[in-house]
């Protein structure tokens, strides 16, 4: 079993033990080490043998889309036209509530297979389609932060809202959600291009009325996004500065890509100690660029991974943490990433931007019981590597390398087993 510790993705480093015990108790990690030091703290408990592969903690991921599972692969498109073209008209039929919910359901099947035990979901812009995210996730024991998008022009006209609506739907929804089953709730405008200065007033609105919400929008992904914003908020100094302006820029918060930041948007997110979050299968398949990662480190702004699916190519955090590594070695001035630098930001970056990090995120006692057991199929390219494997840092290069779906063998979230490979769901 591994996890990563440090307080930064450079700082982090990897604690690895070949033997390791959990106790488990409550739903926490009541105690853990050596194998036969735990198990002689607690003679009497049940035991549960993992035989093989690699016990992490599970993934966390900063950044997905509810409604966009079955647009995962339309290629050939870049951001405004993919919208456009592919994802509102998909979004839109959501309003379908029985649709909602089928895909709800799809949607966490798929977050948990792939290993993810937390997410910050950007939501439906129907509110009985995003309760029904919020009611499946309790279901299933997830602990989900997530929120009614909302827009109200350059969208579709069946996905746009008025700010007041928006207000009574938002407050509704957190009134019925937020705090309960494990469940927060994250105000979250779609961007700057869909909503209009009364709909980030009323998001301000809601964050100065409840300072314990959560906030998130798309930010710096594509440069003819962001002239469209410029064109739009001709007083505002950049794209940031348009949330700004109306009290969204805070700890709380979460950036979605921010691929092209100015220096002064880079020091203001750090001073704001507000959250990126890196995506880097989507900027690579909407053809978004490559994320400045140094900039952001020493600019000292803050980054978790996100999937972004579904501009983003597949759930699992192992290949984002991939594309994060491919992504810095394809800039000149790329950050060389190590393994335990990936496994933190697939794992303790995501629950700091969630105000989790004293909640889960690693294996030591006092967190979340929430764990993935990787297993390589047999057969598989990833059993042939793990069997050379010599070391941890290897054995986790070769997760991040070749271990996608097929391999997460069983994820438990809260010491509850949520999926085991062959079943459809444990419960
Ligand atoms: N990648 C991505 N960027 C966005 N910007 C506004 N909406 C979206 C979305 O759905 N996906
Ligand atoms: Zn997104």
């Amino acid at each position: 079993m591994l996890h990563a510790v440090g307080e930064g993705p450079l700082a982090a480093r990897l604690e690895a033990l070949d033997d390791g015990g959990l106790y488990l108790e409550g739903g926490r990690i009541a105690d853990a080490g050596p194998f036969a030091e735990v198990r002689a703290r607690h003679p009497e408990a049940p035991v549960r043998r993992l035989e093989g592969g690699l016990l992490l903690p599970g993934f966390v991921d900063a950044h997905v889309h509810y409604p966009q599972t079955g647009v995962i692969g339309a290629l050939g498109l870049d951001l405004l036209d993919w919208l456009e073209r592919v994802t509102l008209p998909a979004e839109a039929r959501f309003a379908d509530v029985a649709h909602a919910r089928r895909e709800a359901r799809t949607f966490l099947q798929a977050l948990v297979r792939s290993g993810t035990t937390r997410a910050l979901v950007f939501g439906s812009h129907f509110a009985p389609a995003q309760a029904a995210l919020f009611e499946e996730a309790a279901a299933l024991g997830f602990p989900l932060t997530s929120g009614l998008a909302t827009g109200d022009r350059n969208l579709r006209a069946e996905l746009h809202t008025t700010p007041e609506r928006a207000y009574e739907e938002n407050r509704a929804l957190i009134e019925r959600f937020h705090g309960k089953n494990g469940l927060r709730y994250a105000v979250t405008p779609r961007f700057a291009l869909a909503a209009g200065e009364a709909l980030l007033e009323v998001s301000g609105a809601l964050l100065r009325e409840r300072p314990d919400l959560h906030f998130q929008t798309h930010l710096n992904e594509n440069p003819r996004e962001i002239a469209a914003v410029a064109r739009l908020f001709p007083a505002a100094r950049d794209y940031l500065d348009v949330y700004d302006r109306f009290g969204l820029v805070g700890p709380r918060a979460v950036f979605a890509h921010d691929v092209h930041p100015n220096p002064r948007e880079l020091e203001r997110l750090a001073a704001a100690a507000a959250w990126v979050a890196h995506c880097p299968s989507s900027n690579a398949f909407l053809g978004s660029g490559l994320f400045p990662m140094r900039a952001h480190l020493e600019a000292g702004v803050r980054f978790a991974l996100g999937s972004d699916v579904g501009a983003g190519t597949r759930f699992s955090l192992l290949g984002e943490a991939m594309d994060a590594y491919k992504t810095q070695r394809l800039r000149e001035d790329g950050v060389h990433l190590p393994a335990a630098a990936l496994l933190w930001l697939a794992t303790r970056a995501g629950v700091a931007a969630l105000g989790q990090a004293d909640e889960a995120g690693g294996l030591e006692a006092g967190m979340s019981a929430d764990l993935v057991w990787l297993r390589p199929p047999p057969g598989s390219t990833f059993e042939a590597v793990l069997a050379h494997a010599e070391s941890a840092e290897h054995a986790l290069g070769a997760a991040f390398a070749l271990a996608r779906e097929d391999a997460v063998a069983a994820v438990w979230i809260r010491g509850r087993l949520v999926f085991a490979r062959g079943m459809l769901q444990a419960k």
